[in-house]
């Protein structure tokens, strides 16, 4: 399960000039699809991230999650941002644990999984460490195993590899592809990196400048597994080429 549906959905930031930041929205994600989100900077990306999280209400339309409605963050829905924000005074294992030891569950049922995500993140000789002794990149690993520990149904990423290194991203790219093969979660990834869109992503749904509405949706004919060796695949060339047009015909129509 991790179903996403959204129906007509629109967002207004209320104030003395109130933001139309999203304007009747339609948009399905089937479980453990991984769709990717493109678009102009303030075009409603993280809003509508935002809305799944349940971080912020709509102002109309509906929105569902395995077909109930959101209505408040959740365990099932996990958010991954640019910025891990681990506690500096926790290690990593710690820091990993923090969820399930504010819901008091027990030690013994959560050191596994801790053990676990450790391994698939790669970070097992550093579950001791601070976070002051990591890497950006392998601070962004702790941030998704802490996402991944209560074993969401649906992972909401926003911009999760904006702030790494060209090198440090790729590799976060091959993480995140075998994360995603051996849980099978659903994947909502926000981006403005339009090759990391069609690395990672099944679907890719390209926005409008604001208020952001979905004008264009492309299924990524790349086969799986994926690699960064695919940067040179015919059809990566012309999914590039399809989605630089959408992008600037869109820009031509807000100037
Ligand atoms: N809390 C808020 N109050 C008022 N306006 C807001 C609020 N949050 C976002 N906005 C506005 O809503 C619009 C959409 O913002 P949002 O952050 O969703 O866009 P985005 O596509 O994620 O942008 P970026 O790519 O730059 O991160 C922008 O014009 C932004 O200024």
């Amino acid at each position: 399960m991790g179903t996403i549906r959204f129906r007509e959905v629109g967002k207004i930031y209320p104030g003395k000039e109130p933001v139309v930041a999203l304007d009747r929205v339609n948009l399905e994600i089937g479980e453990g699809e991984f769709v990717a989100l493109l678009g102009p900077s303030g075009c409603g990306k993280s809003t509508l991230l935002n809305l799944v999280a349940g971080f912020e209400d709509m102002t109309s339309g509906t929105l569902s999650f395995n077909g109930g409605p959101v209505s408040s963050p959740g365990p099932e829905r996990a958010v991954v941002f640019q910025e891990a924000a681990l506690l500096p005074w926790l290690t990593v294992a710690q820091n990993i644990a923090f969820g399930p030891t504010v819901q008091r569950r027990g030690r013994a049922e959560y050191e596994p999984k801790i053990r676990e995500l450790l391994r698939l993140v790669g970070l097992e000789r550093f579950a001791d460490a601070l976070p002051s002794q990591l890497s950006g990149g392998m601070r962004q690993r702790v941030g998704i195993a802490r996402a991944l520990v209560m074993d969401p149904k649906a992972l909401l990423m926003d911009e999760p590899f904006g702030a790494l290194d060209a090198q440090t991203r790729m590799s976060m790219h091959q993480l995140l592809l075998d994360v995603w093969q051996s849980l099978g979660t659903t994947v909502l990834f926000v981006t403005h990196d339009i090759d990391e869109a069609i690395l990672l992503a099944d679907r890719i749904c390209i926005m409008s400048a604001r208020p952001g509405r979905i004008t264009r949706e492309i299924a990524v004919e790349l086969r799986r597994p994926r690699s960064v060796e695919q940067l040179t695949d015919p059809a990566f060339i012309r999914h590039k080429a399809e989605i630089m047009a959408e992008i600037r015909a869109a820009q031509k129509e807000h100037a």
